[in-house]
């Protein structure tokens, strides 16, 4: 073989068969031969790689200049080409946006590995054939919308409240007696940000289209009052009442606890605030929502500001009669990330077609750059093909979106969907020296509440029912809210720490009913019930009034999950403490999580970003060893009896 080309065969003996000298002085000039042929393949192979990197960098280059001129990749190459940190169209469920974390969490964790594996297969001696390494990931620049890169800046203090009365000219007489009455006296951040902006917009609303408003600020910072106030002095004007404003929040609890906020600040109003969550037979909420006038020709709405799941809403806007959102001024989203990624069930394109009526033909994409002021201007004189909710309604006014989340997205994949219409986004500062706006690296990043304090606990996973009940019984901890990863894992733990514990505890699942739910936690708040067990179901949004503890039993899949779960307690600026249970094994996952969360600008040292360790000894725990062990006993005879119930119940159903 003079010439090595790409497709040469290199022929590696295996089998050495007898040692005779004439066998060894073959096999040494084929190992020669060999070693030559492989230094020649190594070589080729690395001038390959360094050819295919040069041209990549040349795209990549070539892409962002045509990016930056505004041409997009696809209008530049009539191919798509894949960017980094953007979703696919495909990407509509949470589990996808959480799968997404979950894939950067394991390619960190990936490189956290490489260092290692490289240096155990050096040392093993194995002898090295082309390329062993991972071919770097190249990371394109992301182009950010400035709308994103430059948002309005709040403090995340809530400390940092402000009096009522600096707000005088802002928030009505009537709405600050309000206030005052439910011990509202100064407001929180987010809220002097917030407020005054909507207020002043929703006033001109007639005269300037105004823009569409993104606010992420954390956990109990006061997020809901920052939309009731100004929508509910804005819409006390309003003379015929019309279905004008629409809040969607993604479960039933808490649509009830914020269409509870309107009610409590539409007192001394005309205005009258709906509920669609399934809480009644469908024909009671239709019934509470739309009325046939008395010459059975016409339906009257009888609610000004309807709140709703989106399952729920689309069942109203399909099945009930005369109900019609043609008069919608003002759509709000709370949890806006979750409700982004739950676009799957059609709700939004549902509610267009409720407020376009038989004039929606098709799903419209005229707003999908914020930036351009081109199409800003098309979308002033949208045309009459024109369908999404960047169009106007009937009234002719166009709708004003509102998104709120602790976690928002600001993922343009997902947020096209909305067609959001010249957005603006607050958001809270992780830079305590940050000014109130300004540019921010990274404008996806989360914060956990200023007043709490986060541990966490390493144990064997048999070891965690005992850690709880060590908490409880002899760290004395009350009022605790547990996370744990499933229903099963809940009933589990409930099971169990009742069998070892005189504790009162309570299991808290979809199950059960909304009326049991709210029993529960009016018992909880009263401190009648020490501990609650539950799923992430109840992790969004509940208000729940002094949980001084958050216990992740099984720690979160990602910091979306965490930010939630934790955000039960330190509400308000009330103190609160998040205790996270982590196996030896899901440590580093962990660890990946916390440092995304806590990481500043000003922090090079990863360890410091780790949340601190709190260590409970063996020793501490054996006192209660002997009634775990017999605890568990009985639960697994609970589970076999179980079990075979239900297949006695499958057999006779079957028959
Ligand atoms: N200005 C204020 N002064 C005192 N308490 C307030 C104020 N604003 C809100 N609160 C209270 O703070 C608590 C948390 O508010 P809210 O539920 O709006 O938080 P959030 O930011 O929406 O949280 P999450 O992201 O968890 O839904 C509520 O009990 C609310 O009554």
């Amino acid at each position: 073989m003079d010439s090595m080309d790409s497709m040469d065969l290199v022929a590696i003996p295996r089998f050495m068969g007898h040692n005779t000298d004439a066998h060894d002085q073959h096999l040494t000039t084929m190992n020669t031969q060999t070693t030559h042929l492989l230094s020649k393949l190594i070589a080729e192979s690395k001038t390959r790689k360094k050819l295919r990197l040069s041209s990549q960098l040349d795209q990549s280059s070539d892409a962002n200049v045509l990016k930056s001129d505004g041409i997009t990749n696809d209008e530049a190459s009539g191919e798509d080409i894949a960017e980094p940190n953007e979703g696919t169209h495909e990407d509509n469920s949470e589990e996808a946006e959480e799968d997404k974390q979950n894939e950067d969490i394991d390619e960190e964790m990936s490189e956290d590995m490489s260092e290692v594996v490289d240096t155990e297969l050096d040392s093993n001696n194995f002898a090295i054939i082309g390329e062993v390494k991972k071919a770097k990931i190249i990371k394109l620049e992301t182009i950010t919308d400035k709308w994103i890169t430059k948002p309005v800046i709040f403090e995340r203090d809530i400390k940092n409240s402000k009096n009522l009365d600096e707000f005088s000219d802002v928030i009505d007489e009537q709405m600050m007696d309000l206030l005052s009455k439910n011990r509202i006296n100064r407001l929180f951040p987010v809220q002097q940000q917030v407020i005054p902006y909507l207020v002043k917009c929703l006033n001109n609303s007639h005269i300037i289209r105004p823009k569409d408003v993104c606010v992420c600020s954390p956990t109990g910072s006061g997020k809901t009052l920052s939309f009731v106030i100004p929508i509910v002095q804005y819409l006390r004007k309003r003379v015929v009442t019309k279905v004008r404003v629409l809040v969607v929040l993604p479960v039933r609890d808490l649509a009830v606890q914020v269409f509870q906020v309107f009610h409590t600040y539409c007192q001394k109003t005309s205005l009258k605030v709906g509920l669609v969550v399934g809480h009644k037979s469908f024909d009671e909420e239709c019934h509470s929502i739309v009325r046939k006038s008395v010459d059975g020709l016409n339906y009257h709405s009888l609610v000004d500001i309807l709140v709703a799941t989106p399952g729920k809403l689309v069942d109203l806007i399909q099945r009930a009669d005369g109900f019609s959102l043609r008069h919608l001024e003002i759509l709000v989203l709370d949890e806006s990330d979750r409700m982004v990624s739950e676009l799957q069930f059609n709700w939004l394109q549902e509610i267009e077609s409720s407020v376009f009526g038989n004039n929606r033909k098709h799903h419209c994409f005229c707003s999908i750059d914020g930036t351009d002021n081109d199409s800003q201007l098309n979308r002033y004189h949208v045309s009459n093909e024109c369908c999404c909710l960047n169009n106007r309604s009937v009234n002719s006014k166009p709708i004003h979106k509102i998104l709120f989340s602790a976690t928002l997205s600001t993922d343009p994949e997902k947020l096209k969907f909305i067609s959001l219409f010249e957005p603006i986004l607050f958001m809270v500062s992780s830079d305590p020296t940050s000014s109130t706006s300004g540019n921010t690296s990274n404008p996806t990043k989360h914060l956990v509440p200023e007043e709490l304090k986060e541990f966490m606990i390493i144990a064997k996973e048999d070891r965690k029912p005992l850690i709880v009940w060590y908490l409880m019984e002899v760290l004395k901890y009350r009022k605790v809210l547990c996370f744990t990863g499933s229903v099963e894992n809940s009933h589990r733990l409930y099971s169990l720490l009742k069998e070892m514990s005189g504790l009162v505890i309570a299991e808290f699942s979809s199950k059960l009913s909304a009326k049991r739910r709210e029993k529960l936690l009016n018992r909880f708040v009263c401190e009648k019930i020490d501990l609650i067990i539950c799923s992430d179901i109840f992790a969004r949004g509940l208000d729940i009034d002094g949980i001084n503890y958050v216990i992740c039993y099984d720690p979160p899949r990602n910091e979306t999950q965490y930010i939630h779960r934790v955000g039960r307690t330190a509400r308000a600026g009330n103190q609160g403490t998040a205790i996270t249970l982590v196996t030896p094994t899901q440590l580093s996952h962990f660890n990946i999580i916390s440092r995304r969360i806590h990481k500043r600008s000003d922090c090079k040292d990863k360890s410091e970003l780790q949340i601190e360790k709190m260590v409970v000894k063996e020793s501490q725990l054996k006192p209660q060893l002997s009634k775990y062990k017999s605890a568990l006993n009985k639960l697994s005879l609970y589970i076999k009896v179980d079990a075979k119930k239900k297949q006695i119940m499958k057999r006779n159903f079957k028959h």
